[in-house]
């Protein structure tokens, strides 16, 4: 049988009679695992995405962010963070390199707050052997575990430990997946079926177009989002600055790309170039205006009017 899903761009939120006299009532901020966040949305750990620089920034701004895991030294980095009064959160692997940084990490007593499993298909039992070590090794860590993008795969992550479940495979700007193994599932059903199958949080992870796709997807049951494109080309962002006949880009490479891995091999991510934007503060507060007038048109004061929101099929 062939069943029909959806993504972001073929729905719409239905609007409610709306109950604030302002849309700075609206309240943007969530709580996730141990601590509460400003907005619902944070960079994708992807090396031209976020850097050191970009997560002190999102951290001292009170938004969520996960430092990537290539070439990076966890360790140094949770203690960074920590001695700035920060929260530390990492990613991590799936291999023998990760078991020795988790062994350091140990070793100097340090716990990060949050540490990501990354992976490009988390339902696997390499994945389920790393949850349940970290699970053992960092009972104080909040554990995030991705990605998948299927019920049973987001039921057996949660029965293997995580605390939060990172949903989407192949639905991001710079992916090649579905091209090249033809697998994919659009987000609005990855979302809409993940969390309806756990009690933890989900996170919907990539495709994230338009601003108003943040309200699609916690409508969808999210409730974090992680957006790569959408925080790439930035002063904030990760990676150089590249002139082009007199115009201003900043790269955006997939971290399955051939750039990011070094090699040609098991190549599933493109590299595209993205027009350079200067300051991400406009962007951040346009992100917090749309959301809080998206909580207003769905009635409600907080992120959980959203929740109960009805959507709407368009037929194009
Ligand atoms: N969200 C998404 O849709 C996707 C995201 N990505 C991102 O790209 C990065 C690289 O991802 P990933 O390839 O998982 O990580 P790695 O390249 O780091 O692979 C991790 C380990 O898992 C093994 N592995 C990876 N894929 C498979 C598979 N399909 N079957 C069996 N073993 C596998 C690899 O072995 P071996 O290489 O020998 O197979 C390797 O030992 C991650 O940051 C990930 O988030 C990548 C693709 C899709
Ligand atoms: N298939 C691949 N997916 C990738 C790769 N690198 C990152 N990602 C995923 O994309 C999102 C970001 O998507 P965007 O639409 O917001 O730009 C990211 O969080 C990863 O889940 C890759 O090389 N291949």
């Amino acid at each position: 049988m062939i069943t029909t899903e959806l993504n972001y761009g073929d729905v719409y939120l239905v609007p409610k009679k709306t109950v604030v006299d302002s849309r700075k009532e609206c309240d943007t901020s969530v709580q996730f695992g141990p601590r509460r966040f400003d907005m619902p949305i944070y960079p994708s750990n992807m090396k031209s995405v976020v850097d050191e620089e970009t997560c002190e920034a999102f951290a001292r701004l009170g938004w969520f962010y996960t430092m990537h895991r290539f070439n990076v030294d966890a360790c140094r980095f949770t203690a960074a963070m920590q001695e700035k009064g920060l929260f530390a959160s990492i990613s991590v692997g799936v291999n023998e390199d990760t078991m020795q940084q988790l062994a350091e990490l140990k070793a100097a007593g340090l716990t990060p707050e949050y540490i990501t499993l990354d992976v490009a298909n988390a339902w696997c039992v390499k994945a389920e052997r790393m949850i349940k070590h970290i699970k053992q090794q960092f009972p104080g860590s909040f554990l995030i575990g991705g990605n998948i993008a299927t019920a049973e795969a987001a039921r057996d992550l949660e029965s293997w430990g995580c605390d939060a479940i990172k949903a989407g495979i192949a639905g991001g700007r710079v992916c090649i997946t579905k091209n090249k193994t033809g697998f994919h599932r659009p987000m609005v059903s990855t979302v809409k079926d993940c969390a309806a199958a756990v009690q933890v949080p989900v996170i919907a992870d990539g495709g994230i177009v338009e601003h108003g796709d943040m309200a699609k997807a916690l409508a969808c049951g999210a409730s974090m989002i992680m957006a790569g494109s959408l925080f790439a080309g930035y002063d904030e962002s990760a990676g150089e600055i590249v002139e082009i006949n007199g115009k201003h880009y900043k790269e955006y490479f997939g971290s399955a790309s051939q750039f990011n891995k070094g090699a040609y091999v098991n190549v599933e991510g493109k590299k595209i170039l993205v027009e350079y934007k200067g300051s991400i503060g406009k962007l951040l507060r346009e992100l917090k205006e749309d959301l809080q007038s998206s909580v207003s048109y769905a009635g409600g004061r907080d992120l959980s009017a959203l929740k109960d929101a009805a959507m709407i099929q368009v037929y194009r």
